[in-house]
């Protein structure tokens, strides 16, 4: 797990992504009200907060699927919102999207669903087609065998993977993914989280993860940006924010489950602390 040193080093030089002043309502209720977040480079991002609180909805305006209703999105340095279509479909290449429910096409096999992105978007076609996408297959951790395979042959691990396999078609700086080990086993979650790091460390990638998942929370991300009273209300490493005072914090990292964690985590870098 990184330090915060290494992200605000890091924050400083170039955010990934920089919202500002962000609000989406729908209708009469809005979810978010001047929100601020930036995403530094080469980091794992948690986003956390209670159900409801607009995970979704954030990494949706995140990724250019929805227009909030006011405020300025910041992608790669570029001003997302005010760019012209063909700017924003270049943006938009840069992102990888792993949404709750996989969304790959039952139809159609790993391989094909992998070089669906490739297909649409890039010039590469025939065998060079075929084997970039077994790269992308081979990258997200699959057997070889899978790519054959379609969604319903595979167990909820692998078709986790394969959807991650799709998101990385493109190269992509960004990887957004919303709840990626919901449904898994923890030894399949643990499996998933220590590849996003692999693949966040050895590609450069940074990554923004909305989670429920402890594991992924305390040892899976470098710091956690956590949703409430409609904005982001703290954004720190999980120790760090296990030891504030809001009430909402306390909830969250102090409640049972988490407390457990907390305790483990506390203690480790107080004898790290001590040891330098
Ligand atoms: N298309 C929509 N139309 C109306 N309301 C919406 C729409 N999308 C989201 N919302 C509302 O916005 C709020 C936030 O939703 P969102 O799905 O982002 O929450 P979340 O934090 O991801 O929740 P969970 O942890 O349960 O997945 C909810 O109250 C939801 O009903």
């Amino acid at each position: 797990m990184g330090d915060l040193d290494h992200i605000t080093s890091e924050a400083t030089v170039s955010p990934v992504a920089r919202l500002s002043g962000i609000r989406n309502c729908f209708g009469h209720e809005c979810v978010h009200e001047g929100l601020e977040l930036e995403l530094p480079a080469g980091c794992i991002i948690a986003l956390v907060g209670g159900s409801g609180t607009g995970k979704t909805v954030l990494l949706r305006t995140l990724s250019m699927l929805r227009r909030p209703d006011a405020g300025r999105l910041e992608l790669f340095g570029e001003d997302a919102l005010a760019a012209g279509e063909d700017a924003q479909r270049r943006l938009r290449r840069r992102i990888g999207l792993l949404f709750q429910g996989g969304a790959l096409f039952t139809a159609l096999t790993v391989l094909e669903n992998v070089m669906l992105p490739l297909r649409e978007h890039t010039a590469v076609r025939g065998h060079w087609l075929e084997e970039l996408a077994m790269s992308k297959v081979r990258l997200a951790g699959l057997p070889a065998d899978s790519a054959s395979k379609y969604p319903a042959e595979l167990s909820g691990g692998m078709v986790k993977r394969a959807a991650l396999a799709r998101a990385l078609a493109l190269d992509p700086r960004l990887l957004i993914l919303d709840e990626p080990t919901s449904g898994l086993d923890p030894i399949a979650a643990a499996g998933f989280d220590a590849l996003v790091r692999e693949l966040t460390d050895s590609l450069g990638l940074t990554v923004i993860q909305a989670t429920h998942d402890l594991d992924s929370i305390w040892r899976g991300s470098d710091a956690v940006a956590f949703l409430a009273r409609k904005r982001v209300l703290a954004f720190a490493p999980a120790v760090e924010l296990a030891q504030r005072d809001e009430p909402e914090l306390v909830a969250y990292f102090r409640g049972s489950r988490s407390a457990e964690y907390a305790k483990l985590e506390l203690g480790r870098s107080a004898h790290t602390s001590g040891r330098t």
